[in-house]
């Protein structure tokens, strides 16, 4: 049959056909992109990693950036799964390397100002992206496990603005996690100090290398973070980690 068309319709039909059903995998193909994903879940595989590239290490975040406040919801209940998400007793993040110095940098330059960060998340273990996915099937607000997310990934980061005299939170129209359009980035329909804030925090992420996701005030990542590998690894082996690097 292939051999009796003619070579012209062979090059401009069959071709391309064959070229877009190879390349754009449809919808019924999702489930085993997932199961293709590369996930660490070995925390030697994940050190292996990191001893050939510096720059994969997991840095905990208060060691790099003095005066950091953490409020990590994914350890306690507050959080839009009503549930302890990470072991409860969890009270430090990570990001990779050149993620926890952008972060220092950002700091640096607020707290000239009187501003500080408060961090409610950073590093996630893949395997609570999938939990979230479980309930939050909408990709503005969680990501979706085919692809995973860049807290897995270590360079992703849930934060605010604070001042640093008192430790309050400057307004951001929404909470953390207000999965609506209020915390778009597009809605402007906010009085000024609050469009102010979240300006204040989007310029200076994006000042040193992150970039401010769309449907959420409070996530930034760094580009490009896909030669970070996704990991599984629980805090408490990151922690006896870098407990070793000091
Ligand atoms: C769940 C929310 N805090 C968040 O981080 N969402 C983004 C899209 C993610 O899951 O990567
Ligand atoms: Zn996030």
């Amino acid at each position: 049959m292939y051999n009796k068309l003619t070579k012209p319709f062979r090059i401009k039909v069959l071709l391309p056909v064959i070229f877009l059903t190879t390349v754009f995998i449809p919808g019924s193909a999702q489930d085993s992109l997932s199961k293709k994903l590369f996930v660490i879940k070995d925390v030697k595989e994940y050190l292996k990693t990191a001893n050939s590239d510096p720059g994969k290490r997991m840095i905990e975040l208060s060691s790099k950036v003095p005066r950091l406040v953490y409020d990590l919801r994914y350890s306690t209940r507050e959080n839009f799964m009503n549930l302890e998400m990470y072991t409860p007793a969890t009270a430090v993040s990570f990001l990779r390397t050149p993620a926890a110095e952008a972060l220092s940098n950002v700091q640096k330059e607020l707290s000239a100002a009187g501003i500080g960060v408060k961090v409610f998340d950073a590093y996630r273990p893949y395997s609570v992206t999938v939990k979230f996915w479980e309930l939050v099937k909408d990709e503005r607000y969680v990501a979706n496990p085919a692809r995973g997310s860049g807290h897995n990934r270590g360079i992703a980061i849930d934060l605010t603005l604070i001042n640093l005299n008192n430790l309050s939170e400057l307004p951001m129209g929404t909470g953390f996690d207000n999965f609506s359009d209020t915390a778009h980035h597009s809605f402007v329909a906010l009085p000024a100090d609050i469009l102010k804030n979240r300006k204040l925090l989007r310029t200076t992420m994006e000042k040193y290398g992150f970039k401010a996701l769309e449907t959420e005030w409070w996530h930034y990542f760094l580009p490009e973070g896909n030669r970070f590998e996704i990991l599984d690894i629980s805090f408490q082996e990151l922690i006896k980690e870098a407990s070793k690097h000091k």
